[in-house]
């Protein structure tokens, strides 16, 4: 249900403009709601077929889900949609459809409420979002990137490190009750603090299987030091590689949020043999809303696989306002974290996005033979030429590099 019926068009009065504030798209919910309550349906229709692509040759389906799921979602609040992608029908492999969940959720309590308060008010949030998807028959869900606490690293406060937890903490506990509940594999993004280490920090995903056992965990390859992401204050590079976990819903792997800037490190799970890769994310709109529905599109295209979007909602408010080293002035926020979480298929076809400024759940059934079925058609890992790229790489490592540029010789050429 839509917050507003679009009061706020693009005309709107400066106190219409004032409520999208809440994060709203001129008082939808999603950029699909506007244009579906603003076109013509037969217009709307061709509109996604070119936004969102077609899946076998069709508009996604809609799944129907359980009453009980439908009346968590009204009881407490969050957005809930569910989408199918299929693959054609082969002849010596069975379907391999897999029902696959991403919640997206702001905080629960403000930044100045006790930490513990703040992560249990959090998991009690998150409760019924998990039964819902549970309630569905979600085989693998993800949460959002440091689900359990609020994005502190913009503050560069180091009390926030209080957040962070062991892989076996108390986070992974609360999630591991949900994963054997409902045999489901779950993804948790954490704050890790690395006992054995002498304590250090990362931001890890912990990939808990769905008998409630620890399958294994990544790091964070690639760390933001972009406008208020001051994630390097907190933690380092992640030392895991590309890890691809084999689960018993198949093959799955976590790029963790600035990650989906980086190519190749999309490219190396999909060398290791995903199926699905998860992108869990913390990101506002005014830095990187323009790329949220490109990147993770073209990596399931460029690489054969599923992409899971998710990004937290809402704007959180810090006690001490900081700067950006921009020459602006100081704020106590990061601005709208922007929620918009949605999934993305090799064949080029993706869902609409979950609401911009509400929690939510999305579910999608995703048939795992369309990811071959896409390398056999388009060839792409076997056109890729990966010795040239190898070359390039090797030489581009070692100091004495040189870019291989052939200059037109005209151009140094004094003219007589
Ligand atoms: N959490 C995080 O890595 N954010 C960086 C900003 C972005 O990648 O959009």
């Amino acid at each position: 249900m839509e917050k507003t019926d679009g009061i706020g068009k693009e005309n709107g009065s400066t106190e219409e403009k004032q409520s999208f504030k809440d994060g709203s798209i001129c008082g939808y919910n999603s950029l699909h709601h506007l244009l579906s309550a603003n076109l013509k349906p037969q217009i709307y229709q061709e509109v996604s077929r070119l936004l969102l692509g077609l899946n076998c040759g069709k508009t996604l389906e809609t799944i129907v889900l359980p009453e009980s799921a439908k009346a968590l979602s009204s009881k407490h609040d969050f957005d809930l949609q569910a989408f199918k992608f299929s693959a054609d029908q082969e002849l010596l492999r069975e379907p391999r459809v897999v029902r696959v969940g991403l919640i997206q959720n702001s905080i629960a309590l403000p930044t100045t409420a006790p930490f513990s308060d703040q992560k249990n008010a959090i998991f009690e949030k998150l409760g019924p979002i998990i039964d819902a998807a549970g309630a569905s028959g979600v085989n693998i869900l993800c949460l959002q990137e440091a689900w359990m606490m609020p994005f502190a690293f913009c503050t560069r406060e180091k009390r926030w490190c209080e957040f962070a937890e062991p892989v076996n903490g108390e986070s992974t506990q609360f999630l591991q009750e949900f994963a054997r509940k409902y045999n489901m594999v779950i993804i948790s993004s954490i704050l890790e603090r690395d006992i054995n280490h002498g304590e250090t920090l990362w931001n890890t995903a912990v990939i808990i299987g769905n008998h409630g056992n620890i399958i294994g965990k990544h790091r964070k390859n690639h760390i933001p030091r972009v406008g208020d992401f001051n994630e390097s204050t907190y933690y380092m590079e992640g030392n895991t590689g590309h890890p691809v976990f084999e689960t018993a819903y198949g093959k799955i792997a976590v790029n963790i949020c600035y990650g989906r800037h980086h190519p190749l490190n999309w490219l190396a799970f999909g060398l290791n043999g995903a199926e699905i890769v998860f992108n869990p994310s913390a990101t506002v709109g005014e830095l990187s809303e323009p790329m949220w529905p490109i990147e993770a599109r073209n990596a399931a295209i460029a690489n054969s696989y599923f992409v899971g979007s998710i990004n937290r909602v809402g704007t959180e408010i810090f006690p001490n306002p900081f700067t950006s080293g921009d020459g602006k002035p100081q704020h106590p926020d990061f601005g709208h974290f922007y929620g918009s979480s949605h999934f993305s298929a090799p064949d080029a076809s993706c869902t609409s996005s979950l609401s911009r400024y509400k929690d939510g759940l999305m579910i999608s059934d995703m048939d795992l033979n369309l990811c071959r079925q896409l390398k056999d058609k388009w060839g792409f890992r076997m056109t890729a030429r990966y010795e040239l790229y190898a070359d390039t790489l090797a030489s581009y490592l070692k100091p004495d590099f040189e870019p291989q540029v052939i200059s037109d010789p005209l151009l140094h050429k004094k003219s007589s």
